[in-house]
Parts: C-alpha cells; structure tokens; sequence
C-alpha cells in the first residue's frame, strides 16, 4: 500500500478477521456520523443522544468530541488554522480506524473549514461518511453560551473564536441538516431519531 507519509520501507499487515466479520459479529455496519457545526449548535447532545439511542437498541458506538479529544491526542494543538486542519486530519483518521472495527463512530467537532472535512470524507468507501450539519444561527448560539466563551470572545479575550472573528465554512452537499425544515425546535433526541431513519434506511443498522 502506498504512503504519503515520511516513514519507507513499511507494508500493510493483513489479519485474517477482516471488516466484514466484525461487522457480522457486532450486526452493524461501521460507518462515521461527522457532526459538524459553530460552538453551541448542539453537537455534543445529539452525539450523546444517538449514543444512547443506539446502545438501546444493542448497536456499538463511539465519540470523538472534539473537547475531548484536545485533552488528550490532541492536547498539543491550537485554534490557528493549520491546528484546527491537524486536529480534524487526526480525528478522521482515528475515525477511519474505529469504522473499520465495525464501529458506528460519532465524530462531533465545529470542523469550520470544508476542505478539511472534505479530506476526512475521502478516507472512507463511498457512503460510510455520513456529515451531518447542525444548522444553528450564530444568534441562538450565542445566546446559550453554555460555556461563556462566545462573551469572552466578544470582549476580545478569546481571539480566533469560530462565527465571531474565525470563519464557518457551511456544508454544499452534506447527507443530513438538522433541525429539519419546520422543526426548529427538535431536541436532540427528535434528532438522534432522525439520524437513525437514516442509518437503517442505508442499511447501517443490520438487525
Ligand atoms: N477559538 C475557538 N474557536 C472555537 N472553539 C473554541 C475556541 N477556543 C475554545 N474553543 C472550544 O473548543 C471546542 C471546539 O473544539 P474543536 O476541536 O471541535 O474545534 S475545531 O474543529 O478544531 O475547530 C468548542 O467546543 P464546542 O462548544 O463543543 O463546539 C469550544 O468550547
Ligand atoms: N436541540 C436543542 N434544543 C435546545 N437546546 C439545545 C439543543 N441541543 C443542545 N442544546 C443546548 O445548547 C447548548 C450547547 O449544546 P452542545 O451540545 O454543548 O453544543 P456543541 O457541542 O455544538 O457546542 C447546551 O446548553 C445544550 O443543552
């Protein structure tokens, strides 16, 4: 297999238990859920909420949050632009490896730049990179504020704050918006259901 990376002389070890057999084994097809959207829109509760959704019904998930994942892996990296694209390149890589395992892996991280969610897209078969785009205006974001980073960032003490001085690249063609149209007022459970139509309708979900 080839390698864009600086290490030579490797080669792809192949195990005889492969994707399909864990899938088989688990009743599910591995996938990512890549959640995407401004601080604040809700990404962490429908994470959750399909998590807990999808455990209900016996189906194996797992989150990578983006705050989470900067306490650990991703401790060394900032909020310029080329950290935020290192952050999203590893988060889809490890995503890649838990989809692999037959994992449905949930991804929620802002990932304001599209190229970056873009190249993350490109390392899946076609169909398991399910981004789904929680479309939240900037107001009703700040106005929960759970965190009192975006008064912060109005008062200039966080600089780089993603929606305020730091862009959002909306998704083009995304699989999922959410809220849906005319149901503004969805909780992330309405949501998580949403989702999981979706899951089953591609056949995600095997029984
Ligand atoms: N400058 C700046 N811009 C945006 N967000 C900031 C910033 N500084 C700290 N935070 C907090 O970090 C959380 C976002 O981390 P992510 O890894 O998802 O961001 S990114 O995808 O690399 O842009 C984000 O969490 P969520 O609110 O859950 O989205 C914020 O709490
Ligand atoms: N569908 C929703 N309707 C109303 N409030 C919500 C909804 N989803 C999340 N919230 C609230 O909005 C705030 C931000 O949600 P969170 O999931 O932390 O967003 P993010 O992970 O995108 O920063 C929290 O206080 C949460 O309880």
């Amino acid at each position: 297999m080839a390698t864009n990376g600086k290490a030579t002389n490797i080669v792809w070890h192949k195990s005889s238990v492969g994707k399909l057999n864990r899938q088989e084994l688990l009743e599910q097809k591995g996938c990512v859920l890549w959640i995407t959207g401004l601080s604040g829109s809700g990404k962490s509760a429908l994470a959750c909420a399909l998590c807990q959704a999808l455990y209900s019904r016996g189906k194996l998930t797992y989150i990578l949050d983006g705050d989470n994942i900067r306490h650990g892996l991703n401790r060394d990296l900032s909020f310029k632009a080329e950290d935020r694209a290192e952050n999203i390149r590893r988060i889809g890589e490890v995503a890649k490896l838990f989809a692999d395992a037959g994992i449905i892996c949930i991804a929620s991280v802002i990932s304001p730049y599209r190229r970056d969610r873009d190249a993350c897209r490109e390392l899946l078969p076609e169909g398991d990179f399910i981004e789904v785009f929680m479309d939240v205006p900037l107001q009703i974001c700040e106005a929960r504020d759970p965190k009192g980073l975006y008064k912060l960032a109005r008062a200039g003490k966080i600089k780089g704050f993603t929606g305020i001085d730091d862009p959002y690249e909306p998704p083009l063609n995304c699989e999922l918006v959410l809220p849906q149209k005319g149901n503004d007022c969805a909780s992330p459970c309405e949501m998580a259901e949403t989702v999981i139509s979706y899951l089953e309708e591609k056949g995600y979900l095997l029984a």
